[in-house]
Parts: structure tokens; C-alpha cells; sequence
């Protein structure tokens, strides 16, 4: 009879923002447990539960909760836009609260309910090469790249390509090729956006670590700042992904992004990954 396995009663939740899927696993009053295996298990649709990312929530001590992302290849992320707002969503129901700060790897985020929708501060974008980061200077405004995208970083680095019709592009064969090009040491996500007017962006979205996701806060964030960079757009825009929308806004403080969330499920492991 073979031994238990180690992740045997490990609770988790379900929740997805716009179609941007999560688990999401509250380790406050204990030890981490995420390790990539457990990643790379969790997010495995066939096998595991399926995800886009994970995120494990942690005690922070300079706000009110931490938060480490995973993708589902098992790869680390430091910004997730949409597990951020599903988190804050989530602790604002069981604190009773409409506002609170997390942290992430990139510092402190503010959260707030805005009616039925979280709006999170994502923080002031990301401009110089070295941060984003980019293997040598270029001009962050037009990459060296067919399509002159903008690199902007959240966080996590995002290359933003504009065109002409979204819906044409092939987000699966354009974006797999951008995402390890060597100008992103750390590779990248890809986004193409198309301009519809000054206040509203239709973008498609190729996540690293993870593939096409039907939305991605933090890219939407980029390419909002892309956009305004650029010329193309105002500071406030509402933008379309594949899974619905979202508004973003560049104030003074950061990019706020605000859009809904759903818990759908509680789960609780009977097996893992094999210690
Ligand atoms: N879906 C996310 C972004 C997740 C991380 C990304 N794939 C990365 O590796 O940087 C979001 O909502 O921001």
C-alpha cells in the first residue's frame, strides 16, 4: 500500500477574473507550500485542477496580505492584475472591509470594491530597459522587433504590439515566438491591441509561462500605458479581452484597474504531485 501523499487535504479555491483562471490557496496561518512541482501539478488541466496562475496568500507585514504567483508551466510571476483582485475580493468578503493593501514582489498594492467590481492600484509602469527588464538599452517606446512593439513593465514585463484588426492576429504563433526572444532575459508577455477610439483598446493576450489566457490584468495595464505612450489613447480607457471588460485608469498614484471577479469553488486535494 503505497504512502499518503504529502499534499492529501490541502485546501484551495477556485475563483477567475474575466476568465483569467485561478487557484488560489490560503497559507496565512501556516507554511508556504507552493513549490513549482506543486505548480506544474495544480495547473495541469487533465490532471490536476487547471489554472492560469496560482497565487498563495502569505502574512505580510506591511499590509494586509502578501501574495506569491505561480503560471501553470510552474514559473514564477511577480504581478498578477486579476489573482490580485480576485484576492482582495475575497479577504474584503471575510474581513467585512471595502478597501485593503497587499504586496507583492513589486510592493504594495491598494485594493478597493467599487459597487459589484475590484479595482486594484497596479502601480506606476515600468519604463527603463534595465527594470522591465531588457537584456541591452533600447528604445523602450519601439522595440528592435517586426511591429516595433512597446515594452512596458508591471511587474512583469509585456511587450505591446498595436494592429490593425485583433481579431486577425495569430496570438498563439506571434506570441509563443515573442515571448523568449533574447531581448527579454526573463522572457515575456505578448499583447496585441487594437485602437478603437481614444477611450477604448480591444486587446488579445499571450501570457508567459501559460499561453493564451481570455484576460490578463497586468497587461491590460501595459497596454494601456502603451497606448497613451504612443499617442493613440487617453489616460482612462476601457478595454475588451476575450473574457469581457475592464476599465483602466494611469492616474498620478499608479494604474488602477477595475473589473469583477467570481469565487466559483472550494476544493480540498486528495493526491499531488509525488513528494
Ligand atoms: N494573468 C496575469 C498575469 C500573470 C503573470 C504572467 N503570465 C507573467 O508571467 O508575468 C494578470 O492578470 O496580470
Amino acid at each position: 500500500m503505497s504512502a499518503q501523499n504529502p499534499y492529501h487535504g490541502l485546501a484551495f479555491m477556485k475563483m477567475h477574473g474575466l476568465g483569467n483562471d485561478f487557484v488560489v490557496i490560503d497559507s496565512r496561518d501556516g507554511d508556504a507550500v507552493v513549490t513549482p512541482e506543486l505548480a506544474r501539478f495544480l495547473g495541469d488541466r487533465n490532471r490536476g485542477v487547471g489554472f492560469d496562475q496560482l497565487a498563495e496568500l502569505r502574512p505580510s507585514d506591511e499590509g494586509d496580505v502578501h501574495l506569491d504567483f505561480w503560471n501553470s508551466d510552474g514559473s514564477r510571476a511577480g504581478a498578477c492584475g486579476n489573482a490580485t483582485r480576485c484576492a482582495a475580493s475575497y479577504l474584503m468578503g471575510l474581513n467585512g472591509t471595502d478597501h485593503l493593501v497587499l504586496t507583492t514582489a513589486r510592493g504594495r498594492l491598494s485594493a478597493r470594491r467599487e459597487g459589484d467590481l475590484i479595482s486594484v492600484n497596479m502601480g506606476q509602469p515600468q519604463r527603463d530597459w534595465a527594470e522591465i527588464p531588457l537584456s541591452r538599452p533600447v528604445d523602450t517606446d519601439a522595440l528592435p522587433l517586426p511591429g516595433s512593439p512597446v515594452a512596458v513593465g508591471m511587474g512583469n514585463p509585456h511587450a505591446v504590439f498595436f494592429v490593425e484588426d485583433a481579431e486577425a492576429v495569430d496570438v498563439a504563433a506571434r506570441g509563443a515566438a515573442v515571448e523568449h526572444d533574447p531581448l527579454f532575459p526573463e522572457a515575456t508577455n505578448v499583447e496585441f491591441a487594437e485602437i478603437r477610439a481614444r477611450d477604448e483598446i480591444r486587446m488579445r493576450v499571450w501570457e508567459r509561462g501559460t499561453g493564451i489566457t481570455l484576460a490578463c490584468g497586468s497587461g491590460a495595464c501595459a497596454t494601456a500605458v502603451a497606448a497613451h505612450v504612443r499617442g493613440l489613447a487617453d489616460r482612462r480607457v476601457r478595454m475588451e479581452v476575450d473574457g469581457g471588460w475592464l476599465t483602466l485608469d494611469w492616474r498620478d498614484d499608479g494604474v488602477w484597474m477595475t473589473g469583477p471577479t467570481a469565487h466559483v469553488f472550494d476544493g480540498v486535494l486528495r493526491t499531488g504531485p509525488s513528494a
